[in-house]
């Protein structure tokens, strides 16, 4: 019998500045701990959002407040877009000492942060999504120009800590995958949330409906992902012919039902990804 070889300890992330530590900036955070990182300074105003990591990182109201002398390798800004242009300027020092930017920022281009840090820094754009606070994030990511080969390197080090991760050639893509990535998990939950309403409908006790609901969308994410299978294959596996199923799909597939709806969805959020540009 042969024993399989120890897989390697992953080295610790490089020094990291967190700058906005909100759902999502937190969600990349809790991410990165679970994985192992060298320093995190985190540049937040509201105490209750860092107060669950207030014992692992170092905690600033204001980027003036950051530690003297600490140097991160990368700066990922995860405020708001609408908070860019008062935050970003602060951030100048950073790009001057060669710093990589990582922005998460909805609609926010390369050219229009490179401008706002200065005119040097080297952006990557990246489009992540909130199940990387367990480690199962999809992010897409485009590198600006400037952006080294060591450096979206590095970028790809620390989205990859926080689930799998695309590059894109072209940074316009990163609206629709705004739509579809960055603002899926929403998608899948209002799922679980209708699911449950409709149990109860149905005269499923409240608790047992918020159970079922639950481990149904979270136990076919399992599925799925460890299933070879398409999507399509593996629902056609739980319809059965002139079953429950077929019956509940017939509503849901209609013509002006759930495909259609959810291409206008993610038109809808593609067009405000666009406009959150400006
Ligand atoms: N939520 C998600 O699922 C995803 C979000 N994104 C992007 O991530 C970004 C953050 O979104 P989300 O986490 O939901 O938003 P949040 O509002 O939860 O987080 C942003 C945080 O940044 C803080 N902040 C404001 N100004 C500054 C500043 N100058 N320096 C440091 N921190 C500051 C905000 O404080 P205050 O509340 O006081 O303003 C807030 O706590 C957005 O740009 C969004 O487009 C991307 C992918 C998915
Ligand atoms: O709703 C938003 O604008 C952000 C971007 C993707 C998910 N949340």
């Amino acid at each position: 019998m042969t024993v399989p070889a120890p897989t390697p300890a992953a080295s610790p992330l490089p020094p990291i500045l967190l700058v906005g530590c909100g759902k999502m900036g937190g969600a990349m955070l809790e991410g990165w701990l679970e994985r192992g990182v060298r320093q995190a300074v985190v540049v937040e105003p509201q105490p209750a959002s860092v107060a669950p990591f207030s014992d692992r990182v170092t905690v600033c109201a204001g980027v003036e407040s950051i530690p003297a002398g600490f140097a991160p390798a990368v700066v990922v800004l995860a405020t708001k877009p609408q908070q860019a242009e008062a935050a970003l300027p602060a951030c100048a020092a950073f790009a001057r000492a060669g710093a990589l930017f990582v922005s998460i920022m909805a609609g926010k281009t390369v050219a229009g942060m490179t401008a706002l840090l200065g005119g040097e820094a080297r952006v990557v754009r990246a489009m992540p999504n909130t199940p990387a606070a367990v480690r199962q994030g999809f992010t897409a990511a485009f590198a600006g120009p400037g952006v080294t080969e060591e450096q979206r390197a590095l970028a790809d080090t620390l989205l990859a800590a926080i689930g799998e991760v695309a590059w894109l050639e072209e940074e316009a893509l990163i609206d629709p995958v705004t739509a579809v990535s960055g603002g899926g998990p929403a998608y899948v939950f209002l799922l679980a949330e209708v699911l449950e309403k409709a149990a109860i409908e149905q005269g499923l006790p409240p608790e047992l409906a918020r159970r079922m609901a639950r481990r149904t969308v979270s136990g076919s994410g399992a599925l799925l992902a460890a299933s070879p299978l398409d999507a399509a294959q593996l629902r056609v596996n739980v319809t059965s012919p002139k079953g429950t199923t077929e019956r509940a799909l017939n509503v849901l597939m209609a013509p002006e039902a759930w495909p259609k709806l959810m291409s206008e969805a993610i038109a809808a959020a593609t067009a405000r990804s666009r406009e959150l540009a400006g």
